[in-house]
């Protein structure tokens, strides 16, 4: 079956569907990964998006119920140069073509990913509309036109109710803006006592869960579009060590008085050197955003930049100049092949230890 992509300045891709049928309107992002689309496909974060692998054979491992961020996938619609039918690895236990029709989402192969790519590096990240129905192209045109872009996407994909992991650990409250499990795992490896709540939580409620520290989690879409949690975080500064990862970041920074912007077409790959300016030392890292803190904008606030990335200079980590708060922009958690910043999570339960610690003695 054909499928067809459109973009907002009239670039169209034809290709064949390898996915489910239907029709989606969403931006359209490019990821840089050479190995994980089953991650990138159910990272919560690319809710609503359109996304394209620029590595070109994708589907070659197949899918498996270990690997996923999420029990599901959130992109909206996915497109790659070249499709495997048949996977080979031990672990797989689905076909991607398979799986994506099982979850409704629509798929587009056999297009110049390189050509859209260079497009959207060009001119920013663009609107896009993707389907398999035979429609004229000004019905498509105007049917992209007509349709918005996903509103609130931190309501559709965090939690409803709280849940636990419990630990006899430290114990976190994770505020779910749209948590990966990896983060989830990275807490209960080092044995935390983890009670995951809705993004709309306010102070007083995470006040009496009685929490050692709480986390902000990774989450789709523009950080202002989540005053509430910004507010709960004004808070709670102050008041339990806060780590924040990635949407997580962008709203400690808010919450502090810095600003965030939109980028032109983000950071989304498995590779993204980001240097450390405490320690000199550069890292590869996993990243998917497409806002980012402003830089000019943390001058008149109590935060200091700790990380930039290498490739454009944008902030990649901040930390409060006098209280246990810090944050980065990219995924600690996650293992695109380095493990280079795992540490993370260990340097929020340092602070959470110091803290205990200080009310033991203070009692
Ligand atoms: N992965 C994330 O948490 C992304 C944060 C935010 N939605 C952005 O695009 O910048």
């Amino acid at each position: 079956m054909r499928a067809r992509l459109l973009l907002e300045d009239g670039t169209l891709f034809e290709g064949e569907s390898f996915g489910a049928e239907g029709e989606v309107v969403g931006e359209v992002v490019f990821n840089t990964g050479m190995t994980g689309y089953q991650e990138v496909l159910t990272d919560p974060s690319y809710c609503g998006q359109i996304v394209a692998m620029t590595y070109p054979l994708i589907g070659n491992v197949g899918l498996n119920r270990d690997e996923g961020e999420a029990f599901r996938p959130f992109v909206r619609g996915f497109v790659v140069r070249d499709y495997t039918e048949f996977p080979s690895h031990w672990r797989s236990e689905k076909t991607l073509s398979g799986w994506l029709k099982e979850h409704g989402i629509v798929g587009i192969a056999g297009i110049d990913t390189r050509m859209l790519t260079r497009k959207i590096r060009r001119q920013g990240t663009m609107k896009g509309l993707l389907t398999t129905r035979e429609a004229s192209l000004s019905g498509m045109r105007e049917k992209l036109e007509r349709t918005p872009l996903v509103r609130d996407p931190v309501s559709r994909v965090s939690t409803r109710s709280a849940y636990t992991a419990p630990g006899y650990g430290n114990r976190v409250v994770l505020v779910d803006l749209g948590v990966k499990y990896g983060i989830l795992r990275e807490l209960v490896r080092r044995g935390c006592d983890v009670v995951v709540v809705p993004h709309d939580t306010s102070a007083e409620e995470i006040d009496r869960l009685r929490p050692d520290g709480v986390l902000l989690s990774n989450g789709p879409g523009n950080p202002k579009d989540v005053p509430r949690t910004i507010h709960a975080v004004a808070k709670l500064l102050g008041r339990y060590p806060l780590f924040g990862i990635c949407l997580g970041h962008q709203v400690l920074a808010l919450a502090c008085g810095a600003d965030t912007e939109k980028m032109k077409f983000g950071h989304r790959g498995g590779n993204h050197p980001v240097k450390d300016l405490e320690s000199g030392r550069t890292v590869i890292t996993s990243q998917n955003h497409g806002y980012a803190v402003k830089k000019e904008s943390v001058a008149d606030t109590p935060l200091e930049i700790t990380h930039i990335s290498l490739n454009d200079g944008t902030v990649e980590g901040l930390r409060h100049r006098e209280l246990p708060a810090f944050s980065v922009q990219y995924h600690p958690e996650a293992a695109p092949g380095p493990r280079d910043s795992g540490f993370l999570f260990d340097r929020f339960l340092e602070l959470m230890d110091r803290r205990r610690r200080k009310e033991e003695t203070d009692a």
